[in-house]
């Protein structure tokens, strides 16, 4: 991909992996040496078995409300934006309803998507105003304004004034909100849309409530992609 926004994505994954590397230093009680020996036992583990991994060391993987209002990233990784632009190019969404920005990252492949296919919007949400100025500036600076449409406040409050239907929905807030907003999303889904929610493997705690939620109901066919944090891959049926 060469486009505007490729060396700020670019910048943007460094920044967030220089940023999960700091995290980890802070909670490891062990030798700089030590931790490079867990970052690389970490890499050569199975995607599925990662988030248990790190809860064994002590370090926690999840993006949680501790995180509300310290300025990270918590970005998807480049395997995920690269996951989430085929999504885009493969169903040719009209709308797609992005719940969880941060600083724009995933946003940024979802709408360069779709200025690859010349149409659509993505509803970015983020309740951060730091985070939301920075999105702002991003978006700017990759020229896909036109395909962006932030809205900054609480994502319940944001969901509640939406109509219409989503072709695709991708989660990434909290993961023990998941459940009580997809519940809340549910009216704005139609049959073949498409939900994707990120941090199955490294919230597989927390995420336990929704995946039971989709495996119990008939209007939904739901499996998880063992790649990168763990996706869940859910098609409406009706
Ligand atoms: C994991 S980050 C999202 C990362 C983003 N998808 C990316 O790839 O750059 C989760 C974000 O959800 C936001 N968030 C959490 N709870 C929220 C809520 N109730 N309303 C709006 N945003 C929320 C946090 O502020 C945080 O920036």
């Amino acid at each position: 991909m060469s486009s505007p926004g490729t060396a700020l994505l670019d910048r943007l994954h460094e920044q967030s992996t220089a940023e999960t590397m700091a995290r980890a230093r802070a909670q490891f009680h062990g030798s700089n040496e030590e931790l490079a020996e867990l970052a690389e036992q970490y890499g050569a583990l199975v995607p599925r078995l990662r988030g248990r991994f790190l809860r064994e060391q002590g370090l926690s993987s999840e993006d949680t409300e501790s995180s509300q209002g310290v300025d990270l990233l918590l970005a998807i990784s480049a395997g995920m934006g690269q996951f989430l632009r085929n999504m885009v190019l493969a169903h040719r969404p009209s709308r797609i309803l992005e719940l969880g920005s941060s600083c724009g990252v995933s946003t940024l492949y979802f709408a360069q998507a779709l200025r690859t296919l010349g149409s659509g919007t993505v509803i970015a949400t983020e309740l951060d105003a730091a985070k939301c100025a920075q999105l702002r500036k991003h978006i700017r600076t990759a020229e896909v304004e036109p395909y962006v449409d932030l809205r900054e406040g609480d994502v319940f409050e944001t969901v509640a004034e939406l109509d219409g239907t989503f072709d695709i929905v991708f989660i990434d807030i909290w993961a023990d909100a998941y459940l009580r907003l997809f519940k809340q999303v549910e009216p704005l889904l139609r049959p073949g849309s498409i939900v994707l929610a990120d941090n199955m493997y490294t919230a597989e705690d927390a995420v336990q409530a929704y995946k039971h939620y989709l495996e119990q109901s008939p209007r939904f066919s739901s499996t998880t992609l063992d790649f990168e944090s763990g996706v869940e891959f859910t098609v409406v049926v009706s």
